[in-house]
């Protein structure tokens, strides 16, 4: 069949589509600012599946009608990291936390180390690849070294964008997790289908993202917070302070609580205040990562095969495991 003439007002009407329905989704995913109704984006959206099922051959992968899924994968293609995902060491007091301060300072042979302390979300851990701007791969952590194409389910995220702000080629990587409320939805859900209920809101979201059926994903509402740019220094980035703010300028979903310490002793005081306010926040958080902020530092100090010796994990105590049966007072 000799290929259709698309008509140019059509293709125009398709792009300028996918522009505002991505960036209402920026809007009210990751500003929490919506400045159109529901009514008015459902329009939109309506509008450009139709126009894309008249003409399919102007669907593209990043178009935001992939968001709602609707496929079902055989499976998942392995894929190699462009640099290795590492985990963290952990440490649960401050006297360890002042020893990994010394031990930096010592690397350094510097008297003064400014780090960045962030809520450690306890989600699953995602890399996100953009082309020129577009969103071409979305990858699970694996091994560390080779992970799991988990693409098609990372497009149904809301607050991850398909497009990008500015035009760059990058990697970025972050945490893709489950809000509690969906958590506990989602639980009551399964237990009327007579389904086990996932024990916390990390396994929700790492067995949610495992799903081969796309349409099953986007019913679920996972969220995300990114927090790394790989080669930040390709991006003029000499800390991760900087990096956190070239994140949010480019469009994503930075957590909103993370802090510049001049010291470990604001880093302490951080953990000590979020112990107690965690409670507050609609994600769950295991603790507070502690990086330092500078980017040459942190190539000084280097990594070991598993962890980053630039930064460290600084968890809160664990809870007590949560008693179903409410406490009864003897009266
Ligand atoms: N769960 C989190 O919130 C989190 C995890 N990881 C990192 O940093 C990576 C970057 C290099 C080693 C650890 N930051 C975080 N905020």
């Amino acid at each position: 069949m000799s290929e259709r003439k698309i008509p140019k007002e059509v293709i125009e009407e398709v792009e300028r589509l996918r522009e505002e329905i991505e960036y209402h989704n920026y809007r009210y995913y990751v500003l929490n600012d919506p400045v159109i109704t529901d009514e008015e984006y459902d329009r939109l959206m309506r509008r450009l599946i139709e126009l894309e099922r008249m003409y399919p051959e102007l669907v593209t992968p990043d178009s935001p009608t992939q968001r709602v899924g609707g496929k079902v994968l055989e499976g998942f293609k392995t894929v190699k990291h462009s640099v290795p995902m590492l985990s963290l060491d952990n440490t649960y007091n401050e006297e360890e936390i002042l020893e990994f301060d010394r031990r930096v300072k010592k690397a350094l042979q510097e008297a003064e180390v400014e780090y960045v302390a962030e809520l450690k979300i306890d989600g699953v851990s995602i890399a996100l690849r953009y082309e020129n701007g577009r969103f071409v791969l979305g990858a699970t952590r694996g091994d560390g070294i080779e992970g799991e194409d988990v693409s098609e389910n990372v497009k149904t995220v809301r607050s991850i964008p398909l497009r990008l702000r500015k035009p760059v080629t990058i990697e970025v990587r972050g945490e893709i997790y489950m809000p509690v409320d969906e958590f506990k939805r989602l639980n009551d859900e399964r237990e009327e289908e007579g389904l086990p209920p996932f024990a916390n809101p990390r396994n929700a979201a790492a067995g949610t993202l495992r799903q081969l059926n796309t349409a099953l994903v986007a019913a679920r509402r996972l969220d995300s917070f990114i927090y790394y740019v790989v080669h930040p220094e390709n991006y003029g980035l000499k800390t991760q302070w900087e990096a956190l703010q070239f994140l949010k300028e480019l469009g994503f979903k930075v957590n909103p609580h993370s802090r510049l310490c001049k010291n470990i002793q604001e880093v302490i005081d951080y953990w000590k205040e979020w112990k107690e306010r965690k409670r507050e926040l609609d994600y769950w958080v295991d603790g507070v990562v502690v990086k330092v902020n500078r980017f040459d530092f942190q190539r000084i100090l280097g990594e070991t095969s598993k962890a980053p010796r630039w930064a460290i994990a600084f968890k809160f105590p664990a809870e007590q495991a949560r008693t179903r049966v409410l406490d009864v007072t003897i009266q």
